[in-house]
C-alpha cells in the first residue's frame, strides 16, 4: 500500500507547492503593481514602492513635507503611489486641484473607515467622518451648517469667547510677571479648549461631570485619531496594532468619552426647560425631537459622534492657527509691529481689551491670518478623503474607493499660483481681497485651503475664525512680544492630523502700557 501511494503523495505536495509559488507571485504581483497602470494611466507619475509596504516609508516623520518633497522630485502635481495595499492619488498644485475636484467634487467627497475614527464615532455616526452616501451625513451637515455652526449661533457665543479671550490675557499676564517667559502653546491650548467646552456643553465647561477629567480624556481622543494604526494601510496586519497596545488605548478611551458624554447629556435632559440659552448639546437633543430630522438622527449615539467633531474639528485647529501665527510674527518684528499698530489704534489705547464689534476694522490682522495659514496651514493633509465612485483625472481612470489626500500646504507654497516668492511670509499678498469678514473666499479658491474643498469642505469656518481673531488680536493689543534672548523660534513640526509647532512657543512678554497709567 504504501509504495502504492507515495508518488501520489509526492505528485499532491508538488502540486500544492507550485499553487503556494503562483499564489505568492501573484499577491506579489498585485501588491506591486499599481491599479492605475493597470487602468491605463500613460500620464500620472507612480513613484515606485516596496513590496507590502508600497510607499508607506516614504512618508517621512513629516508626511505633508516628504509627500511635498515627493511630488516635486517627480514633477508630478499629481502622483499615485500605494500606501500598503491601500491606492492613494497625492494633489500638490492648484492647478491639479481644481483638475481633480471642479469635475469630480462628488466622487471625491467620501472618507476612508479609519480604524480609531469609526469606534470614536460610533460607527462614523458623525459629520466628519461618515459616508456621504447616506441620508445621515447629509442631515447632520445641513444640520452644523444651519443650527450648530452658523453665523447667527457663532454670534450667540461671543460672551463665551470674549470671556475666555480676557481669561487668556490674565493668565499670560500672571505667567510672565516677574520676566518669566511664557509658554504660549499652553496657554492657546486650554483656552481654545475652555471655548469649545462651554459652547458644547453649557456654562460649567463640563466641569460637572465629576470624577470625569474631560480634558484629558478629549486629548487621549486626539492623539489616538491622529496615530498611525497599521490597519489603515494592511488591514490583514490590524493584529499588530492589538500587540502595540492600540486597540487597548482606543477601548478605553472610548469608554471614557461615552461615560462622559452619557453625564453631560442626562445633565442637559434634567435641566430641560431652563432658559439659560442652548448650548450645542441642547441644540442636538432639539433636533432629536424635531420631525424634520427624526428620520435620520434618531439616537443618543449620533449625538455622541457629532460632539466628538466639534471637539477634533474644533479645538487644537484653532490653537494651531494661532500659535503659528504669533511664531511668524515673531520672527518677523516689522509685521508684527504694522499689525500692533493696527490693532491699538482701532480699538482705542484706553480700552483694556479687544471686543468682536472691533475686529471688522482689523483688515492687516485678517491678512496675517490668511498669511499664516497659507504658510502653516493647521491641516496641512485635510481630512483624508476617498472616492466613492470611478471618476478621470487628467485622462487617468482612478477607481472607486482610492484614498485622496490634498496637500494644503504644498499648495499654498505652489509658485504657480503665489508666485516665486511663495515661500516667504507676506501678508500683503492678500491685500486685494475686499471682503475679508466673508469666509466665503476660503472656499471658493483652490490655491489656498487650510479649511478643503468641495462639499466636504469645514462647516466650521465661520466659529474657527472668530476665535481665532479676537484671541489673536488680544494678545497683540495687551502685550509686546519677543523670543527669550538668544533664541530663535524654529519651525520644527510636530506630526498629527493637526499639526502643531514640535516645541512649544515659548516667548518673553511685557504688558502694553496704558497711556496715563
Ligand atoms: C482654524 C480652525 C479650523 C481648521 C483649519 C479646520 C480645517 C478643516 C479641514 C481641513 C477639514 C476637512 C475638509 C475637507 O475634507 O475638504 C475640516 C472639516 C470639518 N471641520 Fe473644520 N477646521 C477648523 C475649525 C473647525 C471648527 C471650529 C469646527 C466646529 C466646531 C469644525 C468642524 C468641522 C467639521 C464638522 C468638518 C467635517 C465636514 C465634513 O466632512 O462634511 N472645524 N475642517
Amino acid at each position: 500500500m504504501e509504495t502504492l501511494h507515495q508518488p501520489h503523495d509526492e505528485l499532491f505536495a508538488r502540486v500544492v507547492l507550485v499553487l503556494f509559488a503562483i499564489v505568492t507571485i501573484l499577491y506579489l504581483k498585485r501588491l506591486l503593481v499599481s491599479p492605475f497602470r493597470r487602468a491605463s494611466s500613460p500620464s500620472l507619475p507612480c513613484p515606485r514602492g516596496l513590496p507590502v509596504i508600497g510607499n508607506l516609508h516614504q512618508l517621512g516623520t513629516v508626511p505633508h513635507d516628504s509627500l511635498a518633497a515627493l511630488a516635486a522630485k517627480h514633477a508630478a502635481p499629481l502622483m499615485l503611489l500605494r500606501l500598503g495595499s491601500v491606492p492613494t492619488l497625492v494633489v500638490s498644485t492648484a492647478d491639479a486641484l481644481r483638475a481633480v475636484f471642479q469635475p469630480n467634487d462628488r466622487a471625491m467627497s467620501g472618507r476612508p473607515a479609519l480604524y480609531a475614527a469609526t469606534r470614536i464615532t460610533y460607527g462614523l455616526q458623525d459629520v466628519v467622518f461618515s459616508p456621504p452616501e447616506g441620508a445621515f451625513w447629509r442631515a447632520a451637515r445641513r444640520a452644523s451648517l444651519s443650527e450648530l455652526l452658523s453665523a447667527p449661533r457663532v454670534r450667540g457665543f461671543r460672551d463665551v469667547r470674549e470671556g475666555e479671550a480676557a481669561a487668556l490675557v490674565a493668565a499670560v499676564a500672571s505667567s510672565s510677571a516677574g520676566g518669566s517667559p511664557v509658554n504660549l502653546s499652553a496657554e492657546l491650548m486650554a483656552t481654545s479648549n475652555k471655548v469649545l467646552r462651554r459652547v458644547a456643553f453649557g456654562d460649567g465647561g463640563g466641569e460637572e461631570e465629576g470624577s470625569i477629567d474631560a480634558g484629558a480624556v478629549l486629548d487621549e481622543t486626539q492623539k489616538l485619531l491622529g496615530a498611525f494604526f497599521v490597519a489603515d494601510y494592511m488591514p490583514w496586519l490590524g493584529w499588530l496594532d492589538a500587540l502595540r497596545g492600540l486597540h487597548g488605548r482606543l477601548e478605553r478611551n472610548f469608554h471614557e468619552l461615552d461615560a462622559f458624554y452619557e453625564k453631560v447629556i442626562d445633565r442637559h435632559l434634567n435641566r430641560r426647560g431652563a432658559s439659560d440659552g442652548e448650548d450645542l448639546v441642547d441644540v442636538l437633543l432639539r433636533l432629536h425631537g424635531d420631525p424634520a430630522y427624526r428620520s435620520t438622527f434618531n439616537n443618543r449615539n449620533q449625538i455622541k459622534g457629532i460632539l466628538t467633531d466639534m471637539f477634533i474639528a474644533g479645538t487644537d485647529t484653532a490653537a494651531a492657527t494661532v500659535e503659528w501665527t504669533m511664531t511668524e510674527l515673531v520672527r518677523h518684528p516689522d509685521i508684527l509691529a504694522k499689525a500692533q499698530k493696527e490693532v491699538r489704534g482701532a480699538v482705542g489705547g484706553d480700552k483694556d481689551m479687544v471686543r468682536e464689534s472691533d475686529l471688522p476694522r482689523l483688515k492687516y490682522l485678517k491678512q496675517v491670518i490668511r498669511e499664516s495659514m497659507r504658510v502653516h496651514p493647521p491641516v496641512p493633509l485635510l481630512v483624508p478623503r476617498e472616492t466613492i465612485e470611478p471618476c478621470t483625472v487628467y485622462g487617468c481612470e482612478i477607481p472607486a474607493r482610492t484614498r485622496v489626500f490634498v496637500n494644503a500646504k504644498a499648495i499654498g507654497q505652489d509658485p504657480d499660483a503665489w508666485g516665486p516668492d511663495a515661500a516667504r511670509f507676506a501678508p500683503e499678498r492678500h491685500e486685494e481681497i475686499t471682503d475679508l469678514s466673508d469666509h466665503k473666499p476660503w472656499h471658493d479658491s483652490f490655491s489656498l485651503v487650510p479649511f478643503g474643498v468641495g462639499r466636504r469642505s469645514c462647516p466650521g469656518v465661520h466659529f474657527a475664525t472668530s476665535v481665532v481673531e479676537l484671541l489673536l488680536a488680544n494678545l497683540l493689543f495687551c502685550f509686546d512680544w519677543r523670543a527669550p534672548h538668544g533664541v530663535v523660534v524654529d519651525l520644527e513640526q510636530e506630526t498629527g492630523l493637526t499639526v502643531h509647532r514640535k516645541n512649544p512657543l515659548v516667548l518673553v512678554t511685557e504688558r502694553r502700557r496704558r497711556p496715563g497709567k
